[in-house]
């Protein structure tokens, strides 16, 4: 667990560089990650002409999501707004049309009955203004949840498409982990924080339009009257970046924390080793940091407000005196002045509006961003479509001079990679056991033989064919693997073992049998319709042996597809097997070679189970230092032979009587 971050006794800006980066990096080293805060610190440095410089790029963006999600909603919220603005022109005209009824020199019974049609419109545009906003304020909320979906949908194909070495890449996860967190949701804020500033400057456009008719002197004094109102607002939205800032990290944190706290897989270990109380005080020191900034941000916020709303009042009666003047003079009539004040509060309220708007456009750009920065990473990592098929099996598998790191972070370029210059010959219908100490290469061997990584060096070739070069999704049909780190996945008994195949319930029972999973299933409360997850009502969980028998049935079931898979790779498939299961497992495995002719990798620490392979291979440290049948492995000394003897002697050194 991490040192917790030290109470702030400083807002965000008194830290030391100002982003609160720093303390971060100092409180919680291990959590301080810059890639993650890159985006934060655009943000606190983010001023107008920024924001100016990217809100074309961000408005198409928005568009173009709302596009493909919706058309007919885009455009219903685009025309709605559109027409709203135009009622509010409307509104202005009539107004003004009804104050110069009301204020010409008849007799008052007259002046109002003339005013009448006026005020007739007034209403009719008032009506026409409100229906309008609500129709497009329907459209944009039938938007949102749309444009939502197609982004998720977007990082679902995205995240199930790249190549499994993404999730080797720091980067990636990272990408993966703010993509998911807040990208998807901010694509529909983005789009409706674009519709909503496009409305506000219908609104300005409107009042402005409508002055200008009136008097060209009323522009400057309605500009004049928007100047603190931008202030405010700019000022607002910085203060707003400088707390997403200052709490990013923290937050990360918490959500963390509380998924320590409520996960299922923690849940013993919180226990055993009592870390509730050390979690949820770290959870309350982060909190209550956050809690911290958030209040003093409130406090200065409101500051401002309140100097934005007095300097605001201040300018208003300047600009109604100004507005006295040019009445007194006689250079605008006084049903224009009486216009004016109207339009004025209307285009405040509207730029107040826009200017909010688009401070969330940036910043719900900027967690779009990150969606978009996924986009690209997933892209780099998708394999290319279009290659040929996996050839339908082969002769023999060739591994020749093959050499594979997996992705490394900034300062890793020292780790050695996990296999080099590995050659090997696997015949058709062998079994080849797969030996050596943790770490010496064997998964990734295996991973690189079942076509879930492409070697930086050399080539694996089934016959002639370069695996790199066909089609990914194709080989690994090809292919049934038992993994090390099975999934155990939250679906029925049923579906656990016949995954994404077709469901044939002959094929399913001769799988479980051979991997012992009959029994298992045979346990069951609704047999092969089971739901394996304990968190849902009715969920059954199985042991460690029981998930690993249905892990193996899964593999057996892939290889009796009828079209006899070539190949079957055992990552310690019995580690958590029970004697008799292990017997009984590579019994199965050796009638499943010896049936569909398959080339079995097996990879165990057991030596007694690997002394039945045909040929054994052995690794140290990522090389092949020596390979051959048990007998001429014994013969060569070495480590096989150590290896073995260690084994041997322990079970030598206990009698029958386990003595
Ligand atoms: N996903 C990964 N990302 C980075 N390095 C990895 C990854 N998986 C394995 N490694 C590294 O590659 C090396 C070989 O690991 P591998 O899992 O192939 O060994 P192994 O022989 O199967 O070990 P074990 O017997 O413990 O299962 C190790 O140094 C390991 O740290």
């Amino acid at each position: 667990m991490s040192t917790p971050p030290a109470p702030a006794t400083t807002g965000p800006d008194e830290q030391t560089d100002g982003t609160g980066r720093q303390a971060a990096e100092e409180a919680q080293p291990e959590v301080a990650a810059p890639r993650y805060m890159a985006f934060a610190e655009e943000a606190a440095q983010a001023g107008w002409t920024r924001v100016a410089r990217r809100m074309p790029a961000l408005v198409a963006q928005a568009l173009s999501l709302g596009w493909s999600a919706s058309r007919a909603d885009l455009i219903a919220a685009l025309a709605l707004n559109l027409a709203m603005g135009a009622a509010t022109a409307w509104a202005l005209v009539a107004t003004t049309t009804a104050l110069e009824e009301l204020f010409s020199a008849v007799p008052t019974p007259d002046r109002v009955r003339a005013a009448l049609p006026s005020l007739a419109l007034l209403a009719l545009a008032l009506v026409v203004r409100g229906s309008c906003s609500v129709l497009a304020g329907r459209a944009q909320a039938r938007l949102e949840p749309q444009v939502e979906l197609a982004a998720e949908r977007r990082l679902n194909e995205l995240a199930t498409g790249v190549s499994v070495e993404a999730f080797d890449d720091s980067a990636f996860n990272d990408a993966v982990f703010r993509g998911y967190a807040r990208g998807t949701s901010e694509s529909s804020s983005l789009v409706s924080h674009t519709v909503d500033v496009l409305t506000g400057l219908v609104g300005i456009i409107a009042a402005a339009g409508v002055l200008g008719t009136l008097h060209p002197v009323l522009i400057p004094l309605l500009l004049l009257a928007m100047v603190p109102q931008w202030w405010g607002s700019a000022a607002a939205a910085r203060l707003r970046y400088r707390m997403m800032l200052a709490l990013s990290e923290g937050r990360r944190r918490k959500w963390m924390l509380q998924q320590l706290m409520v996960s299922r897989e923690s849940a013993a270990e919180v226990r055993s080793y009592t870390m509730g109380p050390h979690l949820r005080r770290e959870f309350d020191t982060v909190a209550e940091y956050e809690l911290g900034v958030h209040l003093r941000m409130v406090t200065r916020m409101s500051l401002i407000r309140m100097a934005g709303n007095s300097l605001s009042g201040l300018v208003t009666g300047l600009v109604f005196a100004a507005l006295g003047v040019l009445l007194v003079q006689g250079t605008v009539p006084i049903a224009a002045a009486g216009a004016a004040v109207v339009a004025i509060r209307v285009a405040q309220s509207a730029l107040a509006s826009a200017l909010n708007s688009v401070s969330m456009v940036y910043e719900s750009g900027l967690y779009f961003g990150d969606f978009l920065d996924l986009e690209e990473l997933a892209r780099g990592r998708t394999p290319a479509p279009g290659l040929p098929p996996a050839p339908e099996g082969f002769d023999e598998i060739r591994v020749e001079g093959v050499t594979f790191s997996y992705p490394r972070g900034e300062q890793e370029d020292d780790v050695p990679p996990a296999l080099r210059d590995v050659d090997l010959v696997l015949p058709r219908g062998v079994t080849v056991a797969l030996v050596g100490e943790n770490g010496s290469g064997k998964s990734t061997l295996a991973k690189l033989l079942s076509g879930l990584y492409t070697p930086q060096q050399g080539r694996v070739c089934w016959d002639g064919t370069d695996l790199a070069g066909v089609d990914g999704e194709s080989l690994r049909e090809r292919v049934a693997v038992i993994a090390q780190d099975h999934t155990h996945w939250p679906v029925t008994a049923r579906r656990n073992v016949v995954m994404s195949s077709p469901d044939d319930s002959g094929r399913l029972e001769r799988a479980a049998c051979a991997a012992g999973a009959d029994t298992v299933v045979r346990e069951l409360p609704r047999r092969w319709d089971t739901l394996l997850d304990k968190r849902f009502t009715a969920g059954y969980e199985p042991s460690g042996g029981q998930w690993q028998r249905l892990a193996a049935a899964r593999a057996f079931y892939r290889g009796d597809d009828g079209r006899a898979t070539p190949l079957l790779i055992a990552d310690e498939p019995t580690s958590a097997l029970d004697a008799r299961a292990e017997h009984r497992f590579f019994e199965s495995v050796h009638a499943h070679a010896g049936r569909t002719g398959a080339t079995v990798v097996l990879i165990t620490h057991r030596l007694a189970s690997v002394r039945m392979a045909d040929h054994i291979v052995v690794l140290d440290k990522g090389r092949v230092i020596a390979q051959g049948t048990h007998e001429e492995l014994m013969r060569e000394g070495g480590l096989y032979r150590e290896l073995w003897e260690i084994q041997a002697t322990a079970y030598r050194g206990i009698g029958a009587t386990g003595e």
